[in-house]
């Protein structure tokens, strides 16, 4: 596996840190918490700072509203702007529950804001598919009574490489990642909060088939599991390289992973098994042009 065997990606070998954080019910703890763990985590060594979905807020349609915020003037954003400046990293800021303005007033959004190491926000991602199922007896969630799309895919270039960004339930749509993928994305980063029948079954199981579907690094971080919580997480926040090996798993509890990412594995797996460059657009380009059968 030497560097001239291989074809090189735009990706640089980073450190990235997953805060799998213990989220309260108190705005302004959470916020505070988030601080003091994504400096611990530049104190690691780490690149990038991943946060959770909802990490300033319980997670719940019944909550949302309460805990909305502008972005990015709203006090969650000017905290992570703030934090990422101090800390000199690039910071995947989870998501916050967004009380949109302009065009789209009225309207409320499930938002992840990435940050440069000058604090700068480079870009924003609103959750483009939302939570809505129903499992009988084990979990109904209803995002939509809510929250509204997101209206696009988000793709973020840093000099480390392309962060492609989504959500949580946007992980269970291959077609959203290989978009990103399609756009540059050299990771796909996805703050979550999978629950504890949904996460057992498909958590580890997407965060691998996206890694494997794209040949890239994939990081998923969750809050941590409060078994007293409305909403109980499933925590695991973990990253999974290329050949959909987990690299680093956080468990339940609240605590923070690191892992490097190393460009050599990417280029040296897409060499030994090169689907990228195999693939039969010519039979499957028209895909999304095809009726659905339910
Ligand atoms: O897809 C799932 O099972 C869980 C999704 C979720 O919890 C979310 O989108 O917040």
């Amino acid at each position: 596996m030497t560097a001239t065997a291989t074809t090189p990606t735009a990706l640089r070998a980073f450190r990235i840190a997953l805060i799998q954080l213990a989220v309260s019910s108190n705005k302004s703890a959470n916020l505070t918490r988030a601080r003091t763990c994504i400096l611990a985590a530049a104190q690691q060594g780490a690149n990038v700072v991943v946060l959770p979905e909802c990490f300033n807020s319980p997670y719940g349609t019944q909550h949302f509203a309460a805990y909305a915020e502008d972005v990015p003037s709203g006090e969650s954003c000017q905290a992570l702007a703030a934090a990422a400046k101090d800390a000199g990293v690039y910071l995947v800021g989870g998501s916050i529950p967004e009380r949109a303005r302009g065009e789209h007033e009225g309207k409320f959004f499930n938002t992840c804001t990435v940050w440069s190491p000058e604090g700068t926000l480079l870009d924003i991602h609103r959750k483009a598919h939302l939570f809505d199922i129903d499992v009988p007896g084990k979990i109904t969630f209803k995002e939509s009574l809510v929250l509204s799309p997101g209206p696009k895919i988000t793709t973020v270039p840093t000099p480390l490489g392309t962060l492609g960004i989504a959500i949580c339930y946007d992980i269970r749509f291959p077609e959203l990642s290989l978009a990103m993928a399609r756009a540059g994305a050299d990771m796909l980063i996805f703050p979550g909060a999978f629950n504890m029948t949904t996460g057992p079954l498909h958590w580890e199981l997407l965060a691998r088939a996206r890694a494997v579907d794209n040949q890239c690094y994939v990081a998923l971080c969750s809050p941590a599991r409060d078994e007293g919580a409305g909403y109980v997480a499933y925590g695991h926040s973990m990253v999974v390289d290329p050949r959909g090996t987990v690299v680093v798993d956080a468990g339940a509890s609240e605590g923070t992973v690191v892992a490097d990412v190393d460009p050599e594995v990417v280029s040296a797996f897409r060499e030994q098994i090169p689907v990228r460059k195999q693939k039969r657009w010519d039979l499957y380009n028209d895909v999304v042009k095809a009726p659905v059968r339910e």
